[in-house]
């Protein structure tokens, strides 16, 4: 579904990505870890087609994600770390006007229907979204991915800034669209989340892939342990 090949991305003479390579099925979760300025916000970048690589290949099912970044991005969804919206719109508002601009069928079952399996329960439905907390927003936000059929979703920090009940509904959101086949990249420092949700875990360093660990087993301490051996190696 997802397929990165050897992506490298210059800045002036910093080599930010380095021969970056991964997969991605249908129905899976990565998480990429990294200290600040490993490379993780430029891979990102890269597969949304916002930077261009100096070399290497992304591919959503078959697709270039530079070249055809526009239909590449059809079939994705992008959360942000602070993921607004229209904060002036109710969340129904909001999914008719992310419909509208995505060119998606929707009705108001399905819209309802769409909030209520990310959790968002009718009494919010017709509520502004610049009163929600962030978990909220989140969860409006994966609905549209669910109304879309995002075959991949991309976030950026998702737990940042959520307290543990809210990063437990957002751990059973993602295995909930998992469970649908949507792929999940995310980009986070919380080795927590990653620990609960991912089937690959991606530690990057100065720009390279160092570690991809694939259905890790790993407790808590065990990969704090493997992501801190990284920046000492
Ligand atoms: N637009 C840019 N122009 C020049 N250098 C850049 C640009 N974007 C990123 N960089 C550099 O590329 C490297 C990787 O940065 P990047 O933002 O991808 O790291 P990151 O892993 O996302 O860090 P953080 O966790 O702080 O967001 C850093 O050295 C950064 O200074």
């Amino acid at each position: 579904m997802l397929e990165v090949s050897n992506l490298n991305k210059f800045f002036d003479h910093n080599h930010a990505v380095k021969d970056l390579s991964f997969s991605l099925d249908a129905g899976e979760v990565l998480c990429l870890l990294g200290a600040n300025g490993a490379g993780k916000t430029t891979t990102v970048n890269m597969l949304l087609g916002f930077t261009e690589p100096d070399s290497g290949l992304a591919t959503l099912d078959g697709l270039d994600m530079h070249r055809q970044s526009e239909q590449c991005r059809r079939q994705m969804m992008y959360i942000p770390e602070n993921v607004q919206l229209y904060p002036a719109f109710t969340a129904l508002e909001n999914m008719t006007y992310l419909a509208e601009l995505a060119k998606v069928d929707v009705t108001a079952e399905s819209m309802a229907a769409a909030l209520e399996r990310t959790g968002v329960e009718s009494v919010h439905h017709a509520k502004k979204l610049g009163s929600f907390s962030k978990g909220m927003r989140q969860k409006v936000a994966i609905a549209f991915a669910l109304l879309k059929h995002a075959k991949l979703v991309v976030m950026d920090e998702p737990t940042s800034g959520l307290d543990p009940v809210a990063t437990r509904e957002f751990i059973d959101v993602i295995n909930t669209i998992k469970e649908r086949g949507t792929a999940v990249l995310i980009v986070t420092h919380d080795l927590f989340c990653a620990r609960e949700l991912a089937d690959h875990i991606g530690i990057m360093s100065q720009g390279q892939l160092k570690q991809l660990l694939h259905k890790p087993t790993l407790s808590l301490a065990e990969l704090n342990d493997q992501y801190f051996r990284q920046f000492a190696a």
